[in-house]
């Protein structure tokens, strides 16, 4: 089918993937560096008038020796953010595949962090998340006292949060049944909360036992995804500071599993999933 060769001429090439349904658009901005405005990245993100997606990702060369490249990452409202983990495997999986480095660890340097990741048996991929926060002042969150979980008081009660920080800000509700969670509806009034300058994820948790539970996330600047793979780190480690899951949890998300786990008690999360391609194209920015 003939391209309409103006329509394509010199567009920027970038993979579409996705994790458990949580959906970027990846750059490869390694040879060619790459600077997005907020509006562009928000223009990319919509499914109507640009590619669509959750996530704008962007795979940059090292800025230091311990690192194999730079990851970042922008949330659909054009904000950029300092961890997504879906995206960590899916731009593991496009380092790999692109042959620029030997095969084994991938060395993702985020602003918060390094991550590794690795290709699993069976095609997966693991990554290392690092090591949970549990302190309101590292999302941050701002509360009377540094105790968590908080209480927050609503209209029609309170409500115990979970504070962790992935290297971005969760807040964990445990409920009776993620299918009957208000989640747009408490995930949007929680994300804007004054009790969170740089604003929240919101996870919803339901416990089945101690290795297999549910979760459905309200996003920080993407609203409800399929699956959030630093919300079910979160949900992870909270449920194992209060007590009700064991070193390794079957997560249960809208997209599918996640399974998570701490390497030791007080050490990182390991968080394994697929990671998939959708198409490539280019688009002219
Ligand atoms: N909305 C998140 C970033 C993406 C997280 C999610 N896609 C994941 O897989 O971790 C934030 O603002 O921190």
């Amino acid at each position: 089918m003939a391209e309409g060769p103006s329509l394509f001429a010199n567009g920027r090439p970038f993979v579409k993937m996705q994790g458990l349904g949580n959906d970027f658009v990846v750059f490869d901005a390694v040879d060619e560096p790459l600077h997005l405005e907020p509006a562009q990245v928000r223009r990319l993100a919509d499914r109507r008038f640009g590619i669509g997606c959750d996530q704008l990702l962007l795979l940059e060369a090292p800025r230091d020796g311990d690192s194999d490249f730079h990851y970042r990452v922008f949330n659909a409202d054009g904000g950029e953010v300092s961890q997504c983990g879906n995206g960590a495997r899916c731009v593991a999986r496009l380092a790999v595949d692109s042959g620029r480095i030997a095969p084994g660890p991938v060395r993702l340097a985020t602003r918060d962090g390094l991550m590794v990741a690795e290709v699993a048996a069976g095609g997966d991929i693991r990554v290392n998340m690092g090591v949970p926060r549990f302190s309101p002042k590292d999302l941050p969150a701002r509360f009377p006292d540094a105790r968590n979980p908080v209480s927050l008081p609503l209209a029609e009660g309170s409500l115990d949060l979970h504070l962790v920080s992935m290297g971005n800000p969760h807040a964990v509700i445990r409920v009776e049944n993620v299918d009957e969670a208000l989640v747009e509806t408490l995930g949007r009034a929680l994300e804007t909360h004054p009790a969170f300058p740089e604003r929240v994820n919101v996870g919803f948790l339901e416990v089945l036992d101690t290795a297999h539970a549910r979760l459905r996330v309200w996003e920080r600047g993407a609203g409800e995804t399929l699956a959030c793979g630093s919300g079910a780190c979160a949900a992870m480690a909270a449920g194992r500071r209060a007590g009700w899951f064991g070193p390794e949890v079957k997560m249960g998300l809208q997209g599918g599993n996640l399974v998570i786990s701490f390497e030791s008690d007080g050490g990182p999360l390991w968080m394994q999933g697929p990671a998939e391609y959708v198409f490539r194209g280019s688009i002219r920015l």
